[in-house]
């Protein structure tokens, strides 16, 4: 495997187990995902403190309100230099016009590296019942693929969605359009609240450009070993 795929989603409250975790999976992961559970207890301090260890950082705090207020959000997350940072596609073009061009901009006045943005279409724990609990009743890749049009009509470098629409995706958007996976699960692991999932080496084969990976890593009794398990499963498969 030429780079490590799996992004590992920290999601705890507690800066030190973040931390902790982050030092027992360098080398074993591509990057690390910090998001709203962290976010909202540790702030950017706790963000930095964690991101330190020079692992890529993935900030996945889904922005979604009106363009003005994600435009000034988008300017405070790419302080924290993360590689990528994500906003909802359903907050429509302009919301990620805006956050296209914030980003832009304070890159260059902070001197950081522009974050990839990544806009979320439909969560991996929804099934199609839940999606039309909010009134879309087409079928849920219709709407998946609706968003990430209109993602890549704005501007945005890619989108999250589930594994099971990776390969549509691929063909509609083209190769250079970062797909982004969460809701994987290997075959030893349960899938909790997750209702779109694939394995790991699935979701790679099915076109997926980075995998995001948390409690199957670290919900384990041993997270490295965790870790260590989905390397040697994507290297077999790649091989
Ligand atoms: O559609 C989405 C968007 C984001 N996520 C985030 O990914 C991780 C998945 O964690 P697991 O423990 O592997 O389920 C989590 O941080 C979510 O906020 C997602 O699951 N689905």
């Amino acid at each position: 495997m030429t780079r490590n795929p799996v992004f590992c989603a920290l999601d705890t409250t507690d800066p030190q187990a973040a931390l902790a975790l982050s030092r027992r999976l360098a080398g074993l992961v591509g990057g690390l995902k910090l998001g709203l559970e962290f976010f909202s207890a540790n702030g950017p301090e706790g963000v930095r403190a964690v991101s330190d260890g020079g692992l890529p950082l993935f900030l996945d705090l889904k922005f979604h309100d009106i363009p003005n207020t994600v435009a000034g959000a988008v300017r405070g997350a790419v302080r924290l230099g993360p590689q990528m940072a994500t906003l909802h596609a359903c907050g429509g073009r302009e919301m990620m016009k805006a956050a296209v061009d914030a980003a832009a901009d304070a890159a260059t006045k902070w001197g950081v590296a522009r974050p990839q943005l990544l806009a979320v279409t439909v969560l991996t724990s929804m099934s199609q019942d839940d999606l039309a609990q909010s009134g879309v009743t087409g079928p849920l890749v219709d709407q998946v693929r609706r968003l990430a049009a209109l993602a890549q009509e704005a501007g945005v470098d890619g989108v999250v969605c589930s594994p099971h629409e990776v390969d549509v995706l691929r063909a509609q958007c083209g190769p250079e359009f970062r797909l982004v996976i969460p809701g994987i699960r290997p075959a030893w692991a349960a899938a909790n609240d997750q209702k779109r999932v694939l394995t790991p080496a699935e979701a790679l084969a099915k076109g997926a450009d980075w995998l995001v990976i948390g409690r199957p890593i670290t919900a384990a009794a041993d997270p490295a070993e965790a870790a260590r398990r989905i390397q040697d499963e994507l290297a077999g498969a790649i091989s």
